[in-house]
């Protein structure tokens, strides 16, 4: 069986990556420069991110999946969700982040070894939980038998306004960010901040860009949120539930740009929401790419 998920060091002091051990960061290597994101480790073989950072022309040898432990794994594979397809709805919608994630393959294939390279677990490196597996049914301390997906949403995604936070890196610490999730009337009030983003001015239907597979943080009601970067794309969006944590949703994009090279602005503006990409939305796909990883879907 898969090694316990979501589990992590507690005590005040502990390490800030033993407090947050699934976070990894990719990094693509172009002519055009380098570009980075976040992931979470998800098994010993994947990490899940965001697929926009990913261009269509890189190869796996331009990617790197760097672990909290400090360890560069090769990648093998990048499977971006399907239906993700940034130019879809050009030109009236520049950027259309609709199924934003995907899953990035460790291990070498040039390399002959008979087994694949896979990630090593430590106390720095441990695999967050994934909604509608056996390891959150036991993560949430419900009975593995009888445990529906649809209880797993019920409990995490309870309606109204859900406490969560992401994980970012400021001075080469990890710190936690805490936002809420606004999943009941004032969903539609933050779906609609979407509108403020500098691509999106002169679209009126919101449904056009902020699809049913976002979830809506930031603003400033009921709590002043965190807001993200564009580096912390592909981060998890994780729920701790009885200090067992477990990721609901991956970091896609977010209404206004006020970092200046991760350098977050120390004020945020209401209308500064982010938009992360469901997992609840995304499980056939979750579990075909995942199936032979022990993960035991419900
Ligand atoms: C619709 O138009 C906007 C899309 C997103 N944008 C950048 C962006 C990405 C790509 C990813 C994450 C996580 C971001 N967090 C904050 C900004 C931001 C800019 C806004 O600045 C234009």
């Amino acid at each position: 069986v898969m090694d316990m998920c979501g589990m992590a060091k507690q005590y005040n002091e502990a390490p800030h990556v033993e407090k947050n051990p699934w976070l990894a960061t990719i990094s693509v290597t172009r002519s055009s420069g380098l570009e980075k994101c976040k992931a979470a480790v998800i098994t010993p073989h994947f990490v899940l991110t965001a697929a926009h950072c990913f261009n269509i022309d890189d190869e796996a040898h331009q990617i790197k999946v760097l672990t909290n432990d400090g360890k560069r794994y090769a990648v093998t594979n990048v499977i971006s969700h399907p239906n993700y397809n940034v130019n879809a709805k050009k030109p009236k919608i520049a950027e259309f982040y609709d199924y934003d994630i995907a899953l990035v393959e460790i291990g070498d294939k040039n390399k002959r070894t008979i087994k694949k390279e896979k990630i090593e677990f430590n106390p720095k490196v441990r695999p967050i939980c994934i909604p509608c597996t056996e390891g959150t049914t036991r993560a949430l301390r419900k009975k593995v038998a009888q445990t529906t997906c649809d209880e797993h949403e019920a409990t995490l995604l309870k309606w109204g306004i859900v406490e969560a936070f992401f994980i970012t890196e400021e001075d080469n610490e990890l710190t936690r960010k805490d936002v809420t999730i606004k999943t009941g009337d004032q969903k539609p009030v933050c779906n609609r901040d979407a509108l403020k983003a500098p691509l999106y001015i002169n679209i009126t239907d919101v449904s056009e860009v902020v699809s049913d597979r976002f979830l809506c943080t930031g603003g400033t009601e009921p709590h002043v949120d965190a807001f993200t970067c564009k580096g912390d794309s592909g981060g998890p969006l994780v729920i701790n539930h009885r200090q067992r944590y477990i990721q609901v949703g991956v970091i896609s994009w977010g209404v206004a740009n006020l970092c200046i090279n991760m350098n977050r602005a120390s004020m945020t503006k209401s209308y500064a929401r982010d938009f992360h990409t469901n997992l609840f939305k995304v499980l056939p796909w979750l579990e075909s790419r995942l199936k032979d990883e022990g993960l035991s879907f419900l």
